[in-house]
Parts: structure tokens; sequence; C-alpha cells
């Protein structure tokens, strides 16, 4: 049995019968088989999974795609009922911010500021203060989060280190489709031709992992990004584990943001830096 609540008050007296550790797996909607696997993961090694469902507002920018977002809570009820998810939580806008638009907001500090920080102004602040709200509101000892959105893992996972927040943040590696793209709730907005197009983002990254030495690296995924004209690209950036600058040797990060027709995607991939015969 799933129960689905929309209100802070509703979702308390459900928590208040929860026993043992209580798990969080924040989305957005438009539940995929990535939100699947972070359920799964979830509901294996905690007692009670909560799912919260919201497109959070404060964390798209005035020409972003908010509006157009994806809201498909049947089917995202669905879903969870298959998981065996016990509670989803689905606020409206004033039961997450009943103040109305918060004058105080998390600050992301430098490492919002680079690569989706630097595209996306103010989406790193709005997307925190909203994941510190909805750990407040379901009292989770665990919150899990897709390893897809890299940047926004280790802010969340910094947010609660630096804040001593009493959660621990638990990361779950990409779900990918066959072919190598990520899953994301915004590839349902990619015509057949966008979604050949899109990719190039998993191959470019495929590609420069085989390598490794970082000039490597990043020359071969960028060849591959070149070479592919449905794709603009936003960022190709090879760092260090910490999003820091990458290291000569050791492990290392390579992160892609692109567009394809309107629609922008993200992924990246571990990789191991090392001189190269
Ligand atoms: N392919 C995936 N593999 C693993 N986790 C994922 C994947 N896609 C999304 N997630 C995770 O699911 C959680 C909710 O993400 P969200 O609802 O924004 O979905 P999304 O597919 O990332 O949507 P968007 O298209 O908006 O980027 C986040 O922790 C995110 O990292
Ligand atoms: C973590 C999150 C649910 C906060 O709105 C969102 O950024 C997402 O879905 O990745
Ligand atoms: N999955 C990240 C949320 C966003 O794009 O706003």
């Amino acid at each position: 049995m799933t129960a689905l609540v929309h209100t802070r008050e509703d979702l308390a007296s459900v928590l208040d019968e929860a026993a043992g550790e209580i798990a969080v797996v924040m989305t957005m909607g438009a539940l995929h088989e990535g939100h699947r696997q972070l359920m799964r993961t979830a509901r294996e090694r905690s007692a009670f999974v909560v799912v919260t469902i919201f497109v959070n507002p404060l964390q798209f920018g005035p020409n972003e795609d908010y509006e157009k977002y994806p809201r498909t809570l049947d089917d995202d009820l669905e879903a969870c009922r298959a998981e065996g998810v016990p509670l989803v939580f689905a606020p409206g806008r004033d039961d997450v911010y009943p103040h109305g638009a918060p004058s105080i907001t998390m600050n992301p500090g430098p490492l919002g500021e680079i690569l989706e920080g630097a595209v996306r102004p103010g989406h790193f602040s709005g997307m925190l203060t909203v994941v510190e709200k909805l750990l407040l509101l379901t009292q989770a000892d665990v919150a899990y989060f897709g390893e897809k959105d890299y940047q926004q893992l280790a802010l969340i996972q910094r947010m609660a280190r630096d804040l001593e927040l009493p959660v621990e943040i638990r990361g779950v590696p990409t779900v990918r489709e066959p072919d190598g793209l990520a899953l994301s709730s915004r590839n349902r907005f990619l015509s057949p031709d966008q979604r050949q197009s899109a990719l190039a983002l998993s191959r470019a990254l495929r590609e420069g992992a085989a390598h490794g030495d970082p000039e490597s690296v990043v020359a071969a995924a960028h060849k591959i990004l070149a070479d592919e004209p449905g794709v603009q690209v936003d960022y190709l950036a090879l760092t260090g584990t910490d999003l820091g600058p990458a290291p000569e040797q050791g492990p290392a990060r390579l992160l892609v943001a692109a567009k394809a027709g309107t629609t922008r995607l993200i992924d990246n991939i571990a990789l191991t830096l090392h001189k190269e015969a």
C-alpha cells in the first residue's frame, strides 16, 4: 500500500507511525528507471521510504522550463506502488513555502558557481533550499540522490557536512538506456533525431574515459561532441572527484552539459587518470 499525502500535517501524522530508519528519495516527478533505482536502493537499506514529488519553482531560472516541466502524478504513483514505497509526499507550492518565496535561502558557496551554477545562476541556491526543507519535513535519517546530477549530489553532501545536518547523504550510480543515454525526465522532450544526437554526450564521456592523460581525455570527448552538429555544448570539464582541479593521476570526473534542440541535458562519468605509454 502506498499512501499519498499533500500537506505537511498529513505527512507528519504518517511519519509518526513509521518505525526505524527513514529514507527519502526526492524527485520532481515524471519518474523513470533512474528514480526507481533510487527507490530500490532505499528500500533495500532502510525501514521506511518516503518519495517526494515537487517541481521546485525556486531552482528554475526565469527563462527555464518550469511551466513545461512534465507533471505525471498518476503514473508516478504507479511507479512508487510497483517499487513498494509506503509513502509519497506531493506537496503544493504553499505546503513547501507557506510564507511565499523565502527571503533567506541557502548559499551554495564557490562550488555552486562553477559548471551548472555558471550556466544556471540561482539554481543551486533554490535546489539546496528545498532539499533542506524536505529533509526537515520528512524527518529523514538517510537521503538518496543520483550521480547523474553529480554537482547537485556534491553540493548536498557539502551542505550536510558544513551545516552538520543529522542526515546521511548517499549517491546512486547513473542508470542508462542500453545505448548509453542517461535516463532523465527531460528525455521525453527529445524528437527521435534529437535523441540520436543526444547520444553524443554519453559517447563523448566513454571515449574520453578510455584515455588516461588529461589532454587526451578532453580531446577525445571534445572530438565526439564537435562532430555532432545536433548538440550545442555548454561545458565539457575534467575535474577531481570533488569537482576541484583534475589531479595528474588517480580518480577524476568528466562532466558534460549540452542542448539537443531546446532540451538541456547533463551527464558525467568516473575515470582514472594515469600516464599513457
Ligand atoms: N539516470 C539516473 N540515474 C540515477 N539517478 C537519477 C537519474 N536521473 C535522475 N536521477 C536522480 O533522481 C533524483 C530526482 O531527479 P529529477 O526528478 O530531477 O529527475 P531527472 O531525470 O534528473 O530530471 P531532469 O530531466 O529534470 O534532470 C535526483 O537525485 C537525480 O539525480
Ligand atoms: C533534488 C531535487 C528533487 C530538488 O528539487 C531536484 O533538484 C532533483 O530532482 O534532482
Ligand atoms: N535534476 C536536476 C533538477 C533540475 O534540473 O532542476
